[in-house]
């Protein structure tokens, strides 16, 4: 796999003398579904912010597809690098759907017929090919979630990034906006997940990369990062209830294991 975004040793502040990332060095390969974790304040969104050059490193280097984002500007990394806001809210201002979603390509130059075709794929895509002409605002917030995936998607980015995409969704929201996710990593784009929710985490990321106090304090696959209860503990995470249960039932393995399955491999087959 080859690498998508490359980190290296990077150091960023907002303020003088509040250092936010300190020495972080990281590689992103191309295909890769990717959870960014640790506690609030831990420096998730200002790490995620700098694959997409919405912040450049105060020290250190950060390339993408191998060029340093201090040369490109975020017009052209946003095409390579889509960043979705925490909050569908801070990025949706047009009074239809298709307006939305449209904004990006018009943006590019694109003509108005790849437009149109990038919008009805981008509203395809996230299940909303029959809402084009409805108010953005007045939709509920899965769906407006979803016009913010939209809007990005469109641009047809490489990498995609989602800040908390499931905060403020029920768990029906919840799963489609996950279910949506999975496919769209399916499809080839890298996914990189800012969460709070550790079972979302321990259901679709690949890699777990833990943020704390902005230094990465531990960085693998979900399996590994929840067996380092001493790192979680002091990231202020806690591993989901599925792995917990898991282990304390003496499952090497608990994360990729259903519930159901769990039951059966404890109790055995007649539950
Ligand atoms: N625009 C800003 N100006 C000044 N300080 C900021 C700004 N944005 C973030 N910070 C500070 O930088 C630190 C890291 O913030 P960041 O949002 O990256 O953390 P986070 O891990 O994403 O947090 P959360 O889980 O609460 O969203 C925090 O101390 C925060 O207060």
């Amino acid at each position: 796999m080859s690498v998508v975004i490359e980190l290296n040793d990077v150091w960023y502040s907002y303020e003088k003398e509040k250092l936010v990332l300190q020495g972080v060095s990281l590689q992103l390969k191309q295909g890769e579904f990717v959870a960014i974790i640790g506690g609030n304040g831990s420096g998730k969104t200002t790490l995620a912010k700098h694959c997409n050059g919405l912040y450049k490193p105060t020290q250190g280097t950060v390339k993408v597809n191998g060029l340093d984002t201090k040369t490109m500007s975020v017009a052209q990394l946003s095409r390579i690098v889509a960043y979705c806001y925490q909050n569908p809210d801070h990025q949706i201002f047009h009074s239809t759907i298709k307006a939305e979603v449209a904004f990006g390509p018009k943006n590019m130059g694109w003509p108005p017929e790849k437009i149109e075709q990038a919008v009805a794929e981008a509203l395809a895509a996230v299940g909303l090919s029959d809402k084009g002409d409805e108010e953005p605002h007045f939709s509920s917030k899965g769906t407006r979630q979803k016009i913010a995936v939209a809007s990005i998607l469109a641009m047809k980015p490489q990498v995609i990034v989602l800040d908390e995409p499931t905060t403020g969704l029920d768990y029906r929201g919840m799963q489609e906006m996950m279910e949506l996710v999975r496919h769209l990593h399916a499809e080839g784009h890298t996914i990189i997940v800012i969460t709070h929710d550790m079972r979302l985490v321990a259901e679709y990321a690949q890699r777990v990369i833990v943020m704390h106090k902005g230094k990465l304090l531990c960085d693998g696959d979900p399996v590994h990062v929840f067996s380092q209860t001493q790192v979680l503990a002091a990231a202020q995470v806690e591993a989901p209830a599925i792995y917990r249960f898991g282990k304390a039932a003496g499952i090497d393995d608990p994360i990729p294991l259903t519930l159901t399955a769990m039951k059966k491999q404890v109790l055995g087959e007649g539950i």
